[in-house]
């Protein structure tokens, strides 16, 4: 998979160079390429904003230079599998659902806004150009671009290729997992620590008995804090019919 990001701060996606997603760009995993967006503007001031018609405060960052970032980056307008991604305030919420199907696209171009935003023009533009354009945010509170925006998509879906993760079966129990139930607690040695013990479940040996914790565990901290995920879980995962083990 190849992923584009174009920021006016290439820097600020430096530390895509670590951890996980740098080795897997490191291991050919995923080709991911950022790019400086003044690198498209044509003046010596290397101009990527304006005034916004209509007045009001703030700039708006220029069609013209964004299309020729965009043109420029994506690799086949309108070919299956590749995809615009705005971040911006106004957009869908990201979610896990969102990195597992984008795990799955040939590349990504990630516009990363600044100011008051993009001019809206340029989404209008390649949608009619058939090229899929997803308009994302990554939650509810306000952010000074979509740097930040694109570090989350970048590792949400970096990390869900395949490869990437050593040991694809912790994909599954992760909070937001294919579950998508919350995580359970985790704990390692020392057994003994601050005069608190690890639950003795989990010294037991017992795998089935460990495994039903874990799940009643899970489904208990999802109940508590995010009852909103509670609604949308498969009845199957509600199961307690292994209550024998
Ligand atoms: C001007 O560009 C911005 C500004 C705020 C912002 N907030 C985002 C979010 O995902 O919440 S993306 C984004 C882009």
């Amino acid at each position: 998979m190849r992923i584009d990001v174009v920021s006016i701060f290439p820097d600020y996606l430096a530390a895509l160079d670590l951890s996980l997603v740098g080795k897997a760009r490191t291991a050919g995993l995923l080709d991911l390429r950022v790019h400086d967006l003044r690198d498209w503007a044509t003046d010596r001031h290397r101009t990527v904003d304006d005034t916004p018609f209509g007045g009001g405060a703030g700039m708006v960052m220029r069609p013209d230079v964004w299309s020729r970032a965009l043109d420029d980056v994506i690799e086949e307008p309108g070919a299956p599998g590749v995809r615009l991604v705005v971040p911006t305030p106004s957009g869908e919420v990201f979610t896990q659902r969102t990195a597992e199907a984008w795990a799955g696209e040939r590349q990504l171009v990630v516009a990363c806004g600044r100011y008051e935003g993009i001019d809206a023009r340029v989404v209008e533009h390649y949608r009619a150009t058939g090229v899929e354009v997803s308009e994302v945010s990554i939650g509810d509170y306000v952010l000074n671009g979509g740097e930040v925006a694109a570090l989350v998509v970048v590792e949400a879906v970096g990390r869900l290729l395949p490869g990437v993760v050593g040991n694809p079966e912790s994909l599954v129990e992760e909070s937001h997992g294919a579950a998508g139930l919350l995580e359970y607690p985790v704990y390692t040695k020392p057994a003994d620590w601050d005069g608190r013990e690890v639950p003795d479940v989990l010294l037991s040996g017992h795998h089935g008995r460990i495994a039903r914790w874990r799940r009643d565990q899970a489904l208990e901290r999802t109940a508590r804090r995010r009852p909103d995920l509670v609604a949308r879980l498969d009845p199957a995962t509600l199961d307690r019919s292994d209550r024998d083990v």
